[in-house]
């Protein structure tokens, strides 16, 4: 090799020493870590994003830094989403190598493993799981620690395509940009701070980053409505409102409500009156009148609800006789809530059961009515295909195919009760704001129920359009 110049020799000196000054840094950040405290997860936290920020490249400046770069905190990391992660456990399988490892969950039933919660990450961490024993399955995130190498294709060979290629977001090829895994396993039991699980398809030592409870009614297609259900309810319903021929009265008086510090609304029917969000001003008229005729209302939505909730089940029963026998292992029917045999731990015939609260949470769903103001506000929005040269100064929907769908949609968010439990039972204000693909939205709750007050297209979509 010929020997360097001085200018460049200057320069490998320089570099040597600086590489000689970071080794230091790394070390004594290294036996900080070691003697960090056990179960002190922010420190390791700090700790660990210091000793990466030495050693790797000092980010432009002028640029956003690249996904590799170090970030300033933990905080920022997270923003730029880039996470160190800590795995909170490592399985022990009955698989040992990826050679015969199950290629899914559902292949092998008695694929038995251990996950033990580590108290790095929890001081007690058998606490983490209080509550998990109520489900028969679990989402198990992990990593695919033995990939071999970190590289990944666009295009992959999945085994059972014999050879050809398909995009990587269509398999589940462990070789993927970020090597994370996804199984629904199941879960036997817990003992302590340990899970023992069965229908797994990995290796032992594999780091688990993430549990989650499986939820039919979230993680199954099948248990979903889709948003043309939605909306077909929705239609239902309003058909029903026509039919009984009743409207909500509005008061038309300036009845000021600012001493209204009750919190029992029971009887509060209210119309908006101002139109204004920050001058919102909510008059409340009592009347037995309109008490029968919010209860006859509520008999006849009953009616049609009980109606359609009867459809849907009956037409989930039909689906989840007729799917495919592969499509019926990939996701464990939903218990019968009568079912009392007991259930084969895999097959078939095995069933998914939840916990309690999710069914019948101790919070119940909400009524969720529109004022007429703001039903014209939102019959006012754009589907997103339309177009033409009147409809220029009219507000247009980005996501949302109709008001219709938009209707459907306020009404999901708002029956589930959006608000936090603070809100919900400490708060006084009772109006809630929020926004909606091109509209800001804001109602007011009242007891078991949730107004629309108004539909306003979002500032900035007004100025861009
Ligand atoms: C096709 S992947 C599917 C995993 C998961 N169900 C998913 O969809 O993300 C399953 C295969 O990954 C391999 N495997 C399992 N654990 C692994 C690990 N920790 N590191 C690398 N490969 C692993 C095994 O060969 C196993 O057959």
């Amino acid at each position: 090799m010929s020997p360097l110049c001085d200018c460049c020799g200057e320069h490998v000196n320089k570099l040597n020493q600086q590489i000689s000054v970071m080794r230091k840094e790394i070390k004594n950040l290294r036996q900080m870590l070691a003697s960090a405290v056990r179960g002190h997860r922010k420190h390791m936290l700090s700790i660990q994003s210091a000793v990466s920020k030495i050693g790797l490249c000092e980010p432009d400046k002028d640029q956003t830094p690249p996904p590799c770069s170090p970030a300033a905190s933990p905080q920022a990391a997270l923003e730029r989403g880039n996470i160190q992660t800590l795995p909170i456990g490592y399985i022990t399988s009955c698989f040992s190598v990826k050679n015969g490892t199950p290629r899914q969950p559902t292949i092998c039933g008695p694929s038995r493993a251990e996950l033990r919660i580590q108290q790095s990450v929890f001081n007690n961490p058998e606490h983490a799981l209080v509550g998990l024993e109520q489900y028969s399955h679990v989402w198990i995130i992990f990593l695919f620690h033995k990939n071999g190498h970190l590289s990944y294709k666009a295009k992959v060979k999945p085994p059972r395509l014999n050879g050809q290629r398909v995009g990587v977001y269509s398999t589940r090829s462990p070789h993927r940009p970020n090597a994370l895994g996804l199984t629904l396993a199941r879960l036997d039991r817990i003992v302590g701070d340990t899970i023992h699980l069965s229908n797994i398809d990995m290796i032992a030592g594999t780091p688990v980053l993430d549990i989650k409870p499986y939820i039919p009614e979230y993680d199954n297609p099948d248990s979903r409505m889709s948003s043309d259900e939605t909306t077909d309810i929705l239609n239902l319903q309003k058909d029903c409102d026509d039919q009984s021929g009743l409207k909500l009265e509005r008061s038309d008086d300036d009845d000021d409500d600012d001493d209204d510090d009750d919190d029992d609304d029971d009887d509060d029917f209210c119309s908006f009156l101002s139109t204004d969000k920050s001058e919102a001003d909510i008059s409340v008229t009592d009347s037995s009148q309109l008490v029968s005729a919010q209860f006859s209302l509520h008999k006849d939505l009953n009616d049609v609800l009980e109606a359609v909730e009867a459809y849907v089940t009956q037409r989930d029963l039909c689906q989840l006789s007729c799917a495919r026998e592969d499509e019926v292992s990939h996701s464990p029917k939903t218990r019968p809530p009568d079912a009392t045999v007991d259930h084969p731990c895999y097959g078939e015939g095995a069933y998914s059961t939840i916990a309690g609260w999710i069914r019948q949470p101790p919070v119940s769903s909400l009524e969720v009515r529109f004022t007429p103001q703001a039903e014209r506000e939102l019959a006012d929005f754009l589907p997103t295909h339309l177009s033409g040269p009147s409809e220029r100064d009219r507000p247009r929907f980005k996501f949302l195919r109709s008001p219709e769908e938009a209707a459907a949609a306020i009404t999901g968010v708002l029956s589930a009760d959006p608000r936090s439990v603070y809100r919900r039972t400490r708060c006084r204000d009772r109006l809630f704001f929020f926004t909606l693909d091109t509209a800001d939205i804001t109602c007011w709750f009242g007891q078991g129920f949730a107004e629309v007050l108004q539909v306003r297209p979002v500032e900035q979509h007004i100025a861009s359009m």
